[in-house]
């Protein structure tokens, strides 16, 4: 049974390993199956000496710490760890669908229906609202970092940033800053109030097909997000466009609550 696999301490020999599923900064995921049960999960083997070097080990123990005890149908479970001298590797669900950003991609206009994004930003939501409640904020909702199961549901990923609020950075930001607030871009103190201000970026990148802020460097990305400098094409609807403008506000505190998220009337009418 599920409890007696959690207690149970894992090793490499439990595995049979498969291709290469994604590759990160601290090492790679690789498909697998535990060898008694055939149970396909997608292991994350991470290495101790660039995770050393990086001084990020607080951010991997967070991430274990984190998702292991989360249980919700859009987040990507955890069932357990283990390491050896080199490595540490994290046994997770494997979600057979891929990520949404390759998803996105594969649509023949690069973006979705405002009907099929309204159901991914509504399960979002009801896995945001797990996390805010149990005072988790994930910080890093992107597509690439969403991924979907053997239903074309959503399964939030990679906790390597999710912290527990109130949180102020610590860790330098590297990649892309598309996602991230006016608050956190600055450097201040930040909230949970963080994940509203990317659900609303994340709508806008799957109806429209590009997040709000794209530019071409780092500099005009900055000063767009905290102009608040986006258009919407002429396609977005009225109640999408209302939707997202609750979202992306300068002062967290106003920002639309996830509350209010299942009740506007343009998620509530695609999540009947
Ligand atoms: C290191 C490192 C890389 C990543 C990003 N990443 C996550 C996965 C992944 C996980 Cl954790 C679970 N299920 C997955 N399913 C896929 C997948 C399925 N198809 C058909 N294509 C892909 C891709 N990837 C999964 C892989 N890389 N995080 O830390």
């Amino acid at each position: 049974t599920a409890t007696s696999n959690e207690k149970k301490s894992w090793s490499l020999s439990n595995f049979d390993i498969g291709k290469p599923l994604g590759r990160g900064k601290f090492g790679n995921v690789y498909l697998a199956r535990e060898k008694e049960s055939k149970y396909v999960v997608a292991l994350k083997v991470l290495f101790k000496k660039q995770i050393q070097e990086s001084r990020v080990e607080h951010q991997v123990r967070r991430e274990i710490e984190i998702q292991a005890h989360l249980r919700h149908p859009h987040i990507l479970r955890l069932y357990g760890y283990f390491h050896d001298d080199a490595r540490i590797y994290l046994i997770l669900e494997y979600a057979p669908k891929g990520t949404l950003f390759k998803e996105l991609q594969s649509q023949p206009l690069k973006r979705f229906t405002e009907q099929k994004s309204a159901v991914y930003i509504g399960s979002l939501a009801s896995a945001l609202k797990y996390l805010h409640e149990r005072d988790v904020i994930h910080r890093d909702i992107k597509p690439e970092n969403l991924l979907l199961g053997h239903k074309g549901d959503l399964k939030i990923a990679d906790f390597g940033w999710s912290v527990h609020e109130p949180n102020s950075l610590r860790t330098t930001l590297c990649g892309t800053l598309d996602y991230l607030p006016p608050e956190m871009v600055q450097g201040k103190p930040h909230t949970k109030n963080v994940d509203l201000w990317s659900l609303g970026v994340l709508c806008y990148e799957l109806i429209v097909g590009r997040p709000p802020f794209l530019a071409t460097d780092y500099d005009e990305t900055y000063k767009k997000i905290i102009k608040i400098d986006y258009k919407l094409p002429d396609y977005v609807s009225r109640a999408a466009a209302h939707f997202m403008s609750k979202l992306l506000v300068l002062n967290p505190q106003q920002r639309l609550p996830l509350d209010q998220v299942f009740l506007h009337p343009w998620v509530a009418a695609h999540n009947k």
